[in-house]
């Protein structure tokens, strides 16, 4: 194609995440949808794809990588999303919180706890800037906890304290669910539980807590981009409903690249 297309400039790559993620399924999805026909989705990493989007932003070169919102990299970086007409991406969006069958028995304390979670963008977006910053995630928590006592307080209010039951969170290291699972499991431990924190696939997330292996998760994207998942284990857990609201997915652009539509990779 034409070396000075956007797709000449990129070699025709999207930079993506873990090939599980569902923005993934999304942006395999948009590729078809736009006929993107001679253009890759590169599997890899949040990680990876955030050490990408910093070189190429850092040389001012052209790069295209799926992101989402809340991320840091909105707050470290000019960028912004493209246009996305056909809504492969599914618009705005919640993070569920979502426990295992029985768990309401079993831990009642906890399962109040989980259920009246509920922050804004904002907040989780200042713990996932500290956690970028360098700062131990368990710090981080502990760090947003103690500043924000008002709105712990309405999330434990009326929770009886747990005996030391044990209580696992799974979570997927994007940086979103790494900054939310440390600050709902800290609080939790300061509620009188013991809480292990255990770092998973997506597949197995959803299937964990399922299955009953795990306790709880607060790491799931509705209704569109975990909508698969979300389908295939409905029936075996218990939604709590959204503790974030108003979150997106979708191709994110430096903004000194001058597209500003899917449509114009074409
Ligand atoms: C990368 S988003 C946090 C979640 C997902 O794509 O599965």
């Amino acid at each position: 194609g034409d070396p000075n297309s956007i797709g000449g400039q990129t070699d025709y790559t999207i930079i993506g995440i873990e090939p599980g993620a569902g923005i993934m399924n999304q942006s395999r999805d948009a590729i078809e949808k736009y006929g993107l026909d001679n253009w890759q989705l590169v599997e890899g990493s949040s990680a990876a794809m955030v050490a990408e989007l910093k070189k190429a932003y850092n040389k001012k070169e052209p790069i295209i990588v799926t992101g989402w919102s809340p991320h840091w990299m909105f707050s470290t970086y000019d960028l912004k999303y493209l246009d996305d007409p056909k809504n492969t991406y599914g618009g705005s969006e919640d993070i569920n919180t979502i426990v295992r069958k029985g768990f309401k028995e079993d831990a009642p304390g906890a399962y109040t706890i989980l259920d009246q979670f509920s922050w804004k963008t904002s907040d989780l977006e200042e713990v996932m800037v500290d956690v970028t910053g360098g700062m131990d995630p368990s710090k981080a928590a502990e760090k947003w906890i103690n500043a924000n006592q008002d709105k712990v307080a309405e999330w434990t209010k009326g929770a009886q304290a747990g005996n030391g039951e044990s209580i696992k969170l799974v979570y997927v290291a994007w940086d979103t669910e790494i900054a939310s699972t440390n600050v709902i499991g800290k609080i939790l431990e300061q509620n009188g539980y013991r809480v292990t924190l255990s770092q998973v696939e997506v597949g197995p997330m959803f299937a964990g807590v399922a299955n009953g292996s795990a306790d709880a998760m607060v790491s799931a994207w509705l209704p569109s981009t975990h909508l698969e998942y979300y389908n295939t284990y409905k029936n075996d857990f218990d939604d709590l409903g959204p503790n974030l609201k108003g979150t997106k997915t979708g191709l994110v652009v430096p903004k000194y690249v001058d597209i500003n539509s899917i449509e114009d990779l074409k």
